[in-house]
């Protein structure tokens, strides 16, 4: 399928700034796709805004059913992109944002060649001080930082990448973003 636009993915390890860029980035010229989750909603959370919370049995469910595009597991919980979420972007003209693990970037390069992934990074003790900040169980915490050193910021996560993008502690969040948005306005 030829499209005009392009799919920006932001990937990274856990409390990178993801979501926070994400919010910024979002607009009428380049929707956000909203996925699926098993997890349960934080604090801030509602459903259908920020995800689209299900239990596991529906989502298991969605899957037998061919629902999504691509599903992940991270921790215990499942992520997944369904594919009402996306058909209404990807199969128009228009650019659109997406926030996804590993696995998501590699399945939707996979489908759409015309997807662009940006790296959002934070070194390990800037990743720890804002979980800490975050309400989770330490079994949450811990698993979360040990993903990001073993894994979220390892050569091969960031291998990915079709851009990097470091946000650690002390960084300007606003200089962050004009980075961000410098790289989708010149990709767009
Ligand atoms: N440059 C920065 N300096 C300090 N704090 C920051 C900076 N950027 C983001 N944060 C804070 O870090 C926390 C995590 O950010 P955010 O929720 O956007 O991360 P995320 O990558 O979406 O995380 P997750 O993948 O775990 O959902 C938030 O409280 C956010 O305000
Ligand atoms: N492959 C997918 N990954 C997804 C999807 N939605 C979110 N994510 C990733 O999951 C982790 C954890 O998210 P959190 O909100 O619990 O912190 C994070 O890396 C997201 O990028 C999805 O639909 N597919």
């Amino acid at each position: 399928m030829t499209r005009m636009g392009k799919i920006f993915v932001l990937y990274g390890p856990s409390a990178s700034g993801k979501t926070e860029i994400q919010k910024q980035i979002t607009s009428g010229r380049l929707p956000r796709i909203i996925t699926a989750t098993t997890r349960a909603p934080r604090d801030n959370e509602i459903d259908g805004e920020h995800y689209i919370f299900m239990s596991k049995s529906e989502f298991r469910s969605q899957i037998e059913n061919g629902r999504f595009i691509e599903w992940t597991e991270y921790g215990n919980e499942l992520y997944g992109t369904l594919k009402d979420s996306a058909e209404n972007i990807v199969s128009g003209n228009g650019s659109a944002n997406i926030i996804l693990d590993f696995a998501g970037v590699r399945a939707l390069k996979r489908l759409y060649a015309d997807t662009f992934a940006i790296f959002i990074g934070a070194n390990i003790e800037s990743i720890e001080r804002r979980l800490l900040l975050r309400a989770g169980t330490d079994e949450e915490l811990n698993g979360r930082l040990t993903r990001a050193r073993e894994l979220e910021l390892s050569p091969e996560y960031l291998a990915l990448a079709d851009a990097v993008v470091w946000n650690d502690d002390g960084a300007d969040f606003e200089e962050t973003l004009a980075k961000v948005q410098g790289i989708i306005s010149s990709s767009m």
